[in-house]
């Protein structure tokens, strides 16, 4: 499900991505710039808005640098160059970017006096880093791990869509959005686990153990 939302929106998403990657490269911008520029973006917009409670403006600016997160590799498939660095490159940014979005969310709840609510995006942050590091863990390993329902893309529009909300008054939409990604991050973690237990056993001398 969470699969076939992804490949349809990456679709949909095309259209408009590559006229803007065919430009870039025509100016002569890099891959690796629009990776770095556009992790600078998501901080900008996490901590410099978010974190000081501006959510509508915050997301906004989140959403759209996020999304440069497809524009990378886009250019880089385009132009021939994908490479070892650069997937390296892209995978170390979305965590730093994820890092500030959830530290802002925890920092402005914080301000607010919401505890609890504090908790769950630490947990939000934590779990989330998780899910990536089991995946890259396994991919490192030789092993594939592209399964789960709460991939990255899912985790930032359950919390943008909280943030948004909440930011337009519905109060309690944030602590909800962040209770309700800890669960499915979680559940997606156990769901990561348990392929990379199936590929492994097939893996190890003599299968099955
Ligand atoms: C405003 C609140 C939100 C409410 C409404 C939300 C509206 C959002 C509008 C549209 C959302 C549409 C969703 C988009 C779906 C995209 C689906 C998808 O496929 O996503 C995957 C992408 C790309 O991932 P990845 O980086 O893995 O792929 P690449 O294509 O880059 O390929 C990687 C390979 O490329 C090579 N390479 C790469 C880079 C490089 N420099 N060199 C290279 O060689 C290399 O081989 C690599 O291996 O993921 C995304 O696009 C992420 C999508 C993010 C979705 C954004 C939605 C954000 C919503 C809200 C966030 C707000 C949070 C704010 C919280 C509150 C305030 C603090
Ligand atoms: O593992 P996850 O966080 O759900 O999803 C993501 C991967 O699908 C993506 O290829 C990578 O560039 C990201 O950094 C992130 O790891
Ligand atoms: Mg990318
Ligand atoms: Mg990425």
């Amino acid at each position: 499900m969470a699969k076939i939302f992804q490949v349809s929106a990456r679709a949909g998403m095309t259209r408009v991505v590559e006229p803007v990657a065919r430009g870039l490269l025509k100016a002569g911008v890099t891959p690796n710039t629009v990776t770095v520029a556009g992790t600078v973006g998501v901080l900008v917009g996490a901590l410099g808005f978010g974190a000081r409670g501006h959510l509508v403006t915050g997301a906004l600016i989140v959403t759209v640098f996020a999304l440069t997160d497809l524009l990378d590799g886009t250019m880089a498939r385009m132009s021939g160059g994908s490479t070892r660095f650069g997937a390296f490159l892209d995978s170390s940014m979305d965590r730093v970017a994820d890092s500030a979005v959830f530290g802002a969310v925890a920092y402005w709840l914080a301000t607010q006096g919401d505890y609890p609510s504090v908790a769950a995006a630490l947990l939000c942050l934590a779990v989330g880093g998780l899910v990536s590091y089991v995946k890259a863990r396994a991919e490192g390993l030789g092993m594939t791990c592209n399964v789960g329902i709460a991939e990255r893309t899912e985790r930032l529009l359950i919390v943008g869509v909280g943030g948004l909300l909440t930011g337009l008054g519905v109060d309690r939409a944030l602590p909800i959005a962040l209770w309700l990604l800890a669960a499915v991050s979680v559940f997606t973690v156990g769901q990561r686990m348990v392929h990379v237990h199936r590929q492994a056993r097939q893996l190890e001398p003599g299968g099955q153990r």
